[in-house]
């Protein structure tokens, strides 16, 4: 028998119900899953949170809040939710040092298999888009490991929101009615969004090697933050051809390119003429790009983040960002010391995948130094050695690529001395001096080192 529309109809309507009867499906001692990022549920966060007086030892796990969570901001002593945390935004990295929140360390490509073979998932709530004519709701801007996570949940709670876009998908970016126990409608609330911000004079002078190493028919990743954007949009201005996009996160660069003229895609080895990506994070104008977009496809974390996938297409340049490189060529994305600033994200996976690239470079692009916003205190984010406690992103082993705006160098096979030179001939220059005494005392310098 083949279902027709009136069929789902009147089985969404079964399922409708309101946030606070959804929520019911929590039991004491629950794991909930919310979410990524802009699949975040509204209404059934503050559902959920409204419980806390009824409900006991609820562990509930999110990723990147773009907005305050009500089970955070309701129950900071953690009497009833623990909450923990796949990878920071800036809203949580606050909570986390408030120790409202814990981190969950992870590879972005494991994320899927972790639901699989190892996590309970009790009740996962996402945001979705509105129901198609054949039963199936979009996960929207974020497939990444939606449909790992649902799979394995026991429940599964849908918010629809008119407002997400509809991401058409290569794999794994959709979940059908049956598949869902209950359904909240969330009508005006809009999908998270963050600005454009155009780079500054250091971000060109970091873009400049970046793009000059950049050959026509590339295929590009754009990690998150500030400066893999704006190098992003300076690409945009160049005059390269046929660049291909393979992401995890789609972001207004890429839109800005697909304006230009920059991006066909049509010279990708896998996936030719479309846009792959896994989740998506920006203005309004990229998500009215992305909304139906058959050039562009939506695929599940363990496809576009496996070194093995990357590794398979010509040229693959990535662009990343990091706190800060110690002599060694550790590089930490994610915190200073034990205080947790991000998380891994992708940046190891997409490392190793264009490093197996033909003619493809992982490149860590940094400012040379940071300065501190309450001391005002500068200091130089290539260090002798990482801070006590601070977590290494990408081992030694594996850093290629180092840009800052002083150059750009590749670390890969150098020995620690040349590593060391390699590292400092990007410093600031203010660091430089300081630098190599350090060196030398840890016995990664030689005499004819300086120049
Ligand atoms: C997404 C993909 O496609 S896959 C691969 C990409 N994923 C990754 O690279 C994961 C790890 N990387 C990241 O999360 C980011 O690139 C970051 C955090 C390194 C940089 O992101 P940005 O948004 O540009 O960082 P931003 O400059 O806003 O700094 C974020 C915080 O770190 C702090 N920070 C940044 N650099 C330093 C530094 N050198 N020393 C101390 N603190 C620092 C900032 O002060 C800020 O903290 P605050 O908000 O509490 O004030
Ligand atoms: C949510 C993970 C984002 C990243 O890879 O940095």
């Amino acid at each position: 028998m083949v279902n027709d529309v009136s069929e789902w109809t009147e089985m969404y309507q079964q399922k409708l119900t309101t946030p606070e009867e959804a929520v019911k499906l929590v039991k004491d001692g629950d794991w909930v899953e919310y979410g990524m990022t802009t699949s975040q549920p509204v209404l059934l966060d503050a559902a959920l949170a409204a419980r806390k007086e009824e409900l006991k030892d609820i562990k509930v796990r999110e990723t990147m809040s773009l907005f305050p969570r009500k089970v955070v901001e309701c129950d900071p002593m953690r009497d009833t939710f623990t909450v923990s945390n796949w990878h920071m935004s800036g809203y949580d990295r606050k909570a986390c040092a408030q120790g409202a929140m814990n981190f969950s360390p992870m590879c972005f490509r494991n994320q899927p298999s972790i639901y699989r073979d190892l996590l309970d998932v009790d009740v996962a709530m996402i945001t979705v888009a509105s129901m198609d004519g054949h039963g199936y709701f979009n996960f929207g801007l974020c497939a990444a490991a939606t449909e790992a996570m649902v799979q394995k949940a026991k429940k599964v709670i849908v918010e629809v929101n008119p407002n997400m876009p509809r991401c058409l998908g290569g794999l794994g970016e959709a979940i059908h009615i049956s598949d869902v126990d209950a359904i909240v409608e969330a009508p005006g609330i809009a999908i998270p969004t963050i600005p454009f911000v155009a780079g500054d004079e250091i971000d060109a002078m970091i873009a400049k090697p970046i793009v000059e190493a950049i050959p026509d028919g590339a295929t590009l990743q754009l990690g998150i933050g500030g400066l893999p954007n704006s190098v992003g949009a300076m690409i945009a201005k160049s005059d390269l051809k046929d660049l291909g996009f393979h992401t995890e996160m789609l972001v207004d660069a890429f839109y800005l390119m697909y304006k230009e003229g920059r991006l066909t895609n049509k010279a990708k080895r896998l996936n030719r003429n479309k846009g792959v990506y896994s989740f998506a994070l920006g203005s309004q104008k990229l998500y009215d790009w992305i909304d139906d977009n058959p050039s562009l496809a939506a695929f599940p974390i363990d496809y576009v983040n496996d070194p093995a996938v990357i590794g398979q297409m010509d040229n693959f340049i990535s662009i990343n960002s990091c706190i800060e490189v110690d002599l060694f060529g550790q590089v930490s994305a994610e915190s200073k010391g034990p205080h947790q600033i991000s998380g891994t994200g992708g940046q190891l996976d997409f490392t190793d995948g264009a490093y197996r690239s033909r003619g493809g470079k992982g490149i860590i692009a940094m400012h040379s130094t940071h300065t501190d916003k309450k001391s005002g205190v500068t200091t130089s984010n290539i260090c002798p050695t990482l801070a006590q406690g601070t977590t290494v992103t990408d081992p030694r082993s594996q850093t290629c690529w180092i840009a800052t705006e002083y150059g750009m160098v590749n670390l890969m096979g150098k020995s620690t001395w040349e590593r060391a030179e390699a590292l400092i001939s990007i410093a600031h220059p203010d660091f430089r001096d300081e630098l190599i005494k350090k060196a030398e005392e840890m016995k990664i310098w030689r005499y004819s080192n300086k120049k």
